[in-house]
């Protein structure tokens, strides 16, 4: 089936453009790269998919998992639903840093729970135990009582995947996830991603500066330049002179990090990821 499915999408915020005519399809349990350089509309399209952003008046379609989300530019009687199947993580992490990294997760369930539970804070054994085998999915069970705001950027990353897994949504969008994190750390993050992708089914789009990345970890990736659809085709054919021919110079906005050693990552991409069985009995609150 197809997760998403973009048909003449357009915005425009004043005199700018953001998007021009974008059409894509996405398939269920794909996960795809979307590159381009800074201001060329990753963002905005992402917001649009997630259903957080309407688009243009005019023959824009948008459909999740086959039921429309926004048409010309209104936003469908669905989409509240389908907002439910996609989970968001960006670059800000997005966690409440005074709250333990086990609250910041069960936040994911909060659809799916009533209301006043949610607002008391009242989770049952259950869901607790289903919030550390998350965080132990990600490779970071121990941190589960600890303030988010004691983790390192990577471990923050990690906790809102863990807070998508909670949250079962079939389609994840990251916006720029590892951008503000280390190589070594921006790795395990994009590790746990295709892990996520492979094992769960999970549809991924993921927005990326780094075209190495990409190649590494997305076997298709798709290319914005000015809001348009520039490029949209197997990652490994992506080389340096062809995206510097079709950036120019804003190709230099889509460095490749140097020390990123591709083949130890393909290497560790196709070897199964371990999983960190937790140990709740070490994982009370003090
Ligand atoms: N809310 C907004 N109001 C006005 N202009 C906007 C708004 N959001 C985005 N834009 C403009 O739309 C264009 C695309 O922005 P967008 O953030 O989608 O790009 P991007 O590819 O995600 O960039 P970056 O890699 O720097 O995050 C830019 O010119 C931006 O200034």
């Amino acid at each position: 089936m197809t997760a998403i499915a973009v048909e003449k999408l357009s915005k425009t915020f004043g005199r700018v453009k953001a998007l021009n005519g974008i059409d894509l399809s996405i398939d269920e349990g794909e996960m795809v790269a979307l590159i381009g350089a800074s201001g060329s509309g990753k963002s905005t399209l992402m917001r649009h998919i997630a259903g957080l952003e309407r688009g243009d008046a005019g023959a824009s379609h948008v459909r999740i998992l086959g039921e429309t989300q926004q048409k010309g530019g209104k936003i469908g009687s669905k989409a509240r639903e389908l907002r439910s199947q996609i989970g968001v993580i960006s670059q800000q992490f997005n966690l409440v840093n005074r709250l333990p990294v086990m609250i910041n997760v069960l936040v994911g369930i909060l659809g799916r729970i009533p209301r006043w539970r949610g607002t008391l804070g009242i989770f049952t054994e259950a869901e607790k135990r289903k919030a550390i085998e998350a965080l132990g999915r990600v490779g970071i069970p121990k941190t589960a009582w600890q303030r988010a705001s004691t983790l390192s950027g990577g471990q923050q990353q990690r906790a809102a995947i863990a807070r998508v897994l909670m949250q079962r949504s079939k389609i994840l969008l990251a916006d720029e996830p590892i951008a503000s994190l280390d190589p070594a750390s921006a790795r395990r993050v994009m590790d746990v991603l295709a892990d996520i992708n492979s094992r769960e089914k999970m549809t991924i789009l993921v927005s990326l500066h780094q075209v190495e990345y990409a190649r590494v970890y997305c076997p298709r990736t798709i290319a914005l330049r000015d809001g348009k659809v520039v490029y949209d085709g197997p990652s490994k054919a992506l080389s340096n002179d062809f995206l510097t021919e079709l950036y120019g110079s804003a190709s230099e906005e889509l460095v490749l990090p140097a020390d990123l050693p591709v083949e130890s990552a393909k290497r560790r991409r196709d070897k199964p990821a371990k999983t960190i069985e937790p140990n709740l009995g070490a994982l009370e609150p003090a």
